[in-house]
């Protein structure tokens, strides 16, 4: 059901846009990523450089290492052309022509903390770089990383809203690693190759609002009891928290974000160039349930979101779950949304 983007470099399809020759059906797409001097952001620009489709890397990130990291990414063999953009002064200049902008630009969780304790830091980051893209890029694809995302999408929902530039289908909240983290559990119970298993993951990024379907799972989880079932369940939730509390104090997970990124970044860009059938799934605006953006597989297309392809249907135990999910959705909506109208 899920495009791949990333396999190992000898098996790489062109389809997947990450072989290291250009080819003669290549777009010219301009990607950024703001953020790019990160924990996430490195690794996503190294990524990003592999990536066949795009010809223009602008990594921006006001860390004063971040012209070293365009440097030194720049030297790799491959097509795109890397430029690097510190502080506020040079976004413009990043911004300017972007048919995607990913931005994991924000602080990152510690032991202890949740995700809704980076809302303070990370909403002013996240307004204005959406104030940038409004300027400079009203037609590129916002794909939201920095947490909380469930809040993040509605504020820079909001500030394209208010500069007349909002296009729901454009602006996506990054949920990949909660899918990509699900197929990796099932593969490794089901002792198959993850990258067999395809598996919806809806709702939002954090805590009850991230609901794995495992009951929709291709290959069906082998899994026999339902107390197993919502112990999985529960620890797809609980993965990031998981990478916190290891990382123990040194953050949260970057190099497997940058390879979801990749993965979501490399598939928009397949559906922008026009190839058919690119499933993902993103948070985004959505009228499925109460909650006014919500996560679930989308068709990815030539303008963004082509199509919502919903959730199916869902067992009492997940139905039980989104229950639970939208309250705790509705709230971090709305703080979202009040912090972009102040
Ligand atoms: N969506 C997900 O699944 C997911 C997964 C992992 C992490 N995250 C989130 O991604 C964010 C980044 O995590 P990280 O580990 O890369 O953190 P990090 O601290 O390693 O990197 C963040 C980068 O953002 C930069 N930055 C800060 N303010 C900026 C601004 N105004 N403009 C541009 N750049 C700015 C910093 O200089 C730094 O280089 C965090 O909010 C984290 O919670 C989300
Ligand atoms: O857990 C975090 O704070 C980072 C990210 O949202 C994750 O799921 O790994």
């Amino acid at each position: 059901m899920f495009s791949r983007t990333l396999k190992p470099i000898a098996s790489v399809a062109s389809q997947n846009g990450v072989k290291n020759i250009s080819t003669s059906s290549q777009k010219n797409f301009k990607v950024v990523v703001a953020g790019a001097a990160g924990g996430i952001g490195q690794p996503l620009g190294l990524l990003l450089k592999q990536n066949a489709l795009i010809t223009r890397l602008a990594l921006y990130d006001i860390a004063p290492v971040t012209p070293g990291v365009a440097a030194d990414l720049s030297h790799m063999d491959t097509a795109a052309k890397v430029s690097g953009h510190k502080g506020p002064e040079q976004l413009d200049d990043a911004i300017k022509g972007a048919d995607l902008v990913v931005i994991p630009a924000g602080v990152p969780r510690k032991p202890g903390m949740t995700r809704d304790d980076l809302f303070n830091v990370n909403a002013s980051i996240v307004r204005d770089l959406a104030v940038c893209i409004a300027k400079n890029a009203p037609k590129a694809i916002v794909a939201i990383i920095t947490n909380p995302v469930n809040s993040m999408v509605p504020i820079a929902s909001e500030v394209l809203k208010k500069a007349g530039v909002y296009d729901p289908k454009r602006v996506l909240g990054v949920t990949t690693l909660d899918v990509v983290r699900a197929a990796a559990f099932i593969g490794e119970i089901n002792g198959v190759d993850p990258q067999s298993v395809s598996i919806p993951v809806i709702g939002g990024h954090s805590g009850v609002t991230i609901i794995p379907l495992l009951s929709q799972s291709k290959p069906a989880v082998k899994l026999s009891d339902q107390g197993k079932i919502e112990a999985l369940t529960k620890r797809i939730q609980e993965a990031g928290t998981e990478v916190v509390k290891a990382k123990a104090g040194g953050g949260s997970a970057t190099l497997s974000m940058a390879y979801a990124g990749a993965r979501l970044a490399g598939a928009v860009l397949r559906g922008l160039k026009g190839e058919s059938n690119v499933v993902e799934c993103a948070y985004i605006k959505s009228d499925l349930t109460e909650a006014a953006y919500f996560a679930n597989p989308v068709v990815l297309g030539k303008n963004g979101v082509e199509k919502n392809l919903g959730y199916g249907n869902l067992n009492d135990y997940e139905k039980q779950l989104l229950k639970d999910a939208i309250p705790e959705l509705l709230k971090n909506i709305k703080t979202g949304e009040d912090f972009a109208k102040k």
